[in-house]
């Protein structure tokens, strides 16, 4: 159930800050604001890893959850247990394959592959070597999603984080923090140009959050996705960019460098537009395999319960427990995570990666990074968790995700 606030104005930065903390429950409201369609958004080094987190502790660490669904799937499943402090039964993280014959081997390398990406700190780097993102988001209605995408990009490790959003936004995203670097092109007849002149400095750029559904607007998106794609920059899809590539599918067609992140309702949309049929709630793993082949095998993140990942040829699942807290923005922190994340991973390459696909490795280290900040988060705040509260947690998350 959405919350909705009347004569909130996100005109003015000073107004607009306050909104969005209102914002973060939903929604912000605005008299002036075009109605929108009622079905709505419809040198890398390893750090070393302790062999003592995965110790004799997998049995122990085992919640009755996940044996249970071990057990019926026995021979198929791919599972790690991580030992860490404090929440045993929530240290579990499961992973499965349809492909690989080799369970027993996977296991012990889930969470190492992700560390295998992470670059290492060094002295010798300059500013921008770990990652320079932009989010392609924001808009009247939506300034808090890209501006969460934009700082989780930064927290998880990126150097420069740059906000490519409508005129009207952009003071309103730059009130939020002074970490970001906000371009209010999106709504000038010159949007694609203007963002051309930045693309060759784009490690990744995360389309779509708070993007909204403007047609001028979502024209140029499509002139910004066809660039981005002849320089082979990496794209991380969400949201309203979702709801433009249902629209034209060809924008990302065997594009081996896209990763989409739907919600359920964003995937059905996708499922249908694409393969002309409605999803097999029945089987979830199918039904992800064949929109990622039928996309000529662009990376799918299936976001839910349990968040389904997918290349084409291998279905990984990420199980690891958050908490019952669903609150909006969570896909932000996920798709922001998500491009740095891809960024490290493609530059790793597949020796690092031990021969998957770096982006479904760069998946799983972002799902599970955003369900580990949803479950610290949710300890110390409980139900009054918001997603500026995980983004709070994302350097404890990561170090006990990826640098213990
Ligand atoms: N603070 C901000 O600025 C934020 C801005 N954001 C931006 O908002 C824009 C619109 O995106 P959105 O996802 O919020 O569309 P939204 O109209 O809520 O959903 C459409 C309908 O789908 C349904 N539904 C949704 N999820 C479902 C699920 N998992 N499983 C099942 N059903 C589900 C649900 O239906 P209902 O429950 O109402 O029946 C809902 O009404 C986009 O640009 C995004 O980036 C967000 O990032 C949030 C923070
Ligand atoms: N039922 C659930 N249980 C646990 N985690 C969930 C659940 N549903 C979603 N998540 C997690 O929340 C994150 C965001 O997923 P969600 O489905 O909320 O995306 P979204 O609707 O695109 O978000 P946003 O509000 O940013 O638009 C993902 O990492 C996913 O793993």
């Amino acid at each position: 159930m959405g919350l909705w606030v009347l004569g909130s104005h996100v005109r003015s930065p000073t107004w607009g800050a306050g909104a969005a903390g209102v914002a973060l429950v939903r929604r912000v409201w605005c008299p002036s604001v075009r109605e929108r369609p009622l079905q709505g958004k419809d040198g890398h080094q390893a750090p070393p890893r302790s062999s003592r987190r995965f110790s004799g502790c997998q049995s122990s660490c085992w919640s009755p959850r996940l044996q249970l669904f071990r057990a019926s799937c026995s021979g198929r499943v791919h599972a790690k247990s991580v030992c860490g402090t404090g929440h045993p039964d929530t240290r579990n993280m499961f992973w499965q394959s349809t492909v690989s014959p080799h369970p027993a081997k996977e296991m012990d390398s889930t969470l190492q592959l992700v560390r295998n990406i992470v670059p290492t700190l060094a002295a010798g780097k300059h500013k921008g070597q770990a990652g320079r993102i932009g989010v392609v988001g924001g808009s009247q209605e939506y300034t808090g999603a890209p501006y969460f995408a934009a700082i989780s990009a930064l927290k998880v490790g990126a150097d420069l984080s740059h906000v490519f959003c409508v005129r009207e936004a952009a003071p309103v995203i730059k009130s939020y923090s002074p970490e970001l670097i906000v371009h209010p092109v999106l709504d000038s007849p010159d949007a694609v140009p203007e963002l051309e002149k930045w693309l060759p400095r784009m490690h990744a750029l995360v389309v779509g959050p708070g993007l909204g559904r403007d047609g001028l607007v979502l024209d140029s998106i499509r002139g910004i996705l066809e660039a981005a794609r002849s320089r082979d920059i990496p794209l991380v899809i969400d949201a309203d960019g979702l709801w433009l590539v249902a629209q034209w599918p060809a924008l990302i067609l065997g594009h081996q460098k896209a990763i989409l992140t739907p919600n359920h309702v964003e995937f059905s949309r996708l499922h249908e537009a694409v393969l002309s049929d409605p999803v097999d709630r029945t089987d979830p793993r199918g039904s992800i395999l064949k929109l990622s082949r039928a996309l000529g095998n662009v990376t799918v993140v299936l976001k839910g319960e349990h968040d389904l990942i997918s290349d084409g040829q291998q279905v990984l699942e990420c199980n690891l427990s958050g908490s019952g807290r669903r609150c909006g923005g969570q896909g932000d922190l996920l798709s922001g995570s998500l491009g740095v994340m891809a960024h490290w991973a493609l530059l790793a390459g597949l020796e690092k990666t031990n021969g998957s696909h770096p982006l479904l490795v760069a998946a799983l280290g972002a799902c599970s990074l955003t369900r580990q900040c949803n479950h610290q988060a949710f300890s110390k705040h409980g139900r009054s968790t918001t997603t500026s509260d995980m983004i709070a947690e994302i350097g404890a998350a990561f170090r006990e995700l990826f640098e213990a």
